[in-house]
């Protein structure tokens, strides 16, 4: 189709570069391709499940972390599928994998899209997996419908987008956006079982020698556009009736490492009045944690202590260390900058009255939010106008590697609804309808967008 109006009409294209607005998604174009962009449902449902089965606990939960086993037979399965796609596929050093679409114009910049598919501990099969074989299904729909993009199309999947292992959320996708002090931090960073991230790596496959990821570092202007498709993770869509939801602001996350460190002793015979309770100290941050949330004025700030151990941990031995994991967002920096320092203060705070040492308060990731550009809301929004599809503007209190690409390229991001909301659970679902309409929304978006 395309091919021909190009042939035919070369003022199309002038006026096309010049409003930067392709008038082919004049009625005629997308008419002709909406009624041919079949998506194979059941082939995609299936996926979905097969990519469950890699997993270190049982079904319904989904648990795959970063360069485990099942990690990499999960990366097996994917690279195999894009290369049944018909992609080319290449992978960089800590294992972000591209597959690639080339466009009738290879040398412009691409077009990607793409998530992630490691899974935190006991959660479901649809986050971020839905973003990644969605993609590999919205190029496949628009190969049937004998679409043929100017600017190439390429898949990524994002090396570790949870923190799971290092404590480090959206790595693959902070590295290719350039980051330095994650880059120094990696040289150094270790698991809870004290294997470090470099020979992890290795035993994926990855980080072999010389070692140097600033190979990973995505060359300036290396895309276009990113747009990823993901479930939205909260009850709104669902709740009311509505199938896209067109994301125009990544909530801003932060996460921190406590550790404290009392004098610990014995359960009976050590009296309250000298105690110097690690595990106390640890409580009581925790509950201060909600407090400074709760009292940031705004709905829009969240707090969660989603780590907390003690040491020994033997129920007749009082706490000598404590170790904590605080997770904290919003939609304003700022003011989840102040909720950060109300913590640390109440963490000094906490230590002195305590008679603990404050042994570690590490500020991990402190990261800006993220706004989707506009071209790309508007690429994704006549898109979802194309094909009748309701739709409403909304922001993800969620992170994605979405947060980090925004640095590098035109973002975007397509939520679909999802059960009640649930997400990092095994009830996590969406239905293959809406997952449907999700990746025809994105293969138009994506149709779109490699035409500019
Ligand atoms: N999308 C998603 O679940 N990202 C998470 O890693 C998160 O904690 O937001
Ligand atoms: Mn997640
Ligand atoms: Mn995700």
């Amino acid at each position: 189709v395309l091919a021909r109006a190009e042939e035919e009409d070369p003022t199309i294209r002038t006026m096309e570069e010049f409003s930067g607005y392709p008038l082919r998604e004049s009625p005629s174009w997308v008419a002709d391709s909406l009624s041919s962009l079949s998506v194979e449902s059941e082939n995609l449902q299936k996926q979905i499940d097969e990519l469950a089965s890699f997993s270190d606990t049982p079904a319904p939960s989904v648990t795959r972390v970063l360069y485990t086993d099942k990690d990499v037979m999960a990366r097996r399965y994917v690279k195999n599928s894009m290369g049944l796609a018909g992609l080319s596929v290449r992978e960089d050093a800590v294992g972000n994998i591209f597959g690639r679409w080339d466009g009738l114009e290879p040398e412009l910049p691409a077009v990607a899209t793409g998530s992630h598919m490691d899974a935190i501990p006991y959660s479901g099969k649809y986050d971020g997996v839905v973003g990644v074989l969605g993609a590999m299904e919205a190029i496949k729909v628009l190969r049937r419908s004998g679409f043929k993009p100017k600017r190439s199309l390429e898949i990524i999947v994002f090396t570790s987008e949870e923190p799971t292992r290092f404590g480090i959320s959206c790595l693959g996708s902070r590295l290719m956006a350039g980051s330095k002090a994650l880059l120094k931090e990696l040289e150094t960073t270790v698991d809870s079982q004290n294997t470090s991230f470099l020979d992890a790596a290795k035993y994926a496959g990855y980080a072999q020698d010389p070692v140097d990821l600033t190979s990973v570092f995505l060359k300036k202007g290396a895309y276009a556009g990113f747009v990823e498709l993901h479930i939205e993770q909260g009850p709104i869509l669902e709740e009311e009736g509505v199938s896209i939801g067109i994301v125009t602001a990544i909530a801003a996350p932060a996460s921190i490492k406590v550790d404290f460190e009392g004098s610990g002793g014995h359960a009976g015979a050590v009296l309250m009045p000298y105690r110097n309770d690690a595990g106390l100290a640890a409580a009581e941050l925790a509950l201060a944690v909600e407090k400074h949330v709760l009292q940031s004025g705004s709905i829009d700030t969240v707090g969660t202590v989603g780590i907390l151990q003690l040491h020994p941990g033997a129920i007749n031995s009082i706490p000598s260390k404590s170790h904590l994991e605080i997770d904290t967002r919003d939609i304003d920096e700022e003011r989840r900058n102040v909720v950060m320092e109300k913590i640390h203060q109440s963490a000094i705070r906490i230590a002195r009255d305590r008679g603990v040492k404050l042994a570690e308060f590490k500020i991990v990731n402190q990261d800006p939010p993220a706004l989707s550009d506009e071209s790309v809301i508007r690429a994704m929004e006549s898109a979802s106008k194309d094909l009748k599809l309701s739709h409403k503007l909304m922001i993800s209190r969620a992170y994605h590697d979405s947060l980090f690409m925004a640095r590098v390229s035109p973002m975007g991001m397509i939520f679909i609804p999802c059960y009640k909301g649930y997400s990092h659970k095994p009830e996590e679902h969406s239905s293959i309808q809406d997952i449907t309409n999700g990746v025809k929304v994105l293969a138009l978006t994506l149709a779109k967008l490699s035409l500019k």
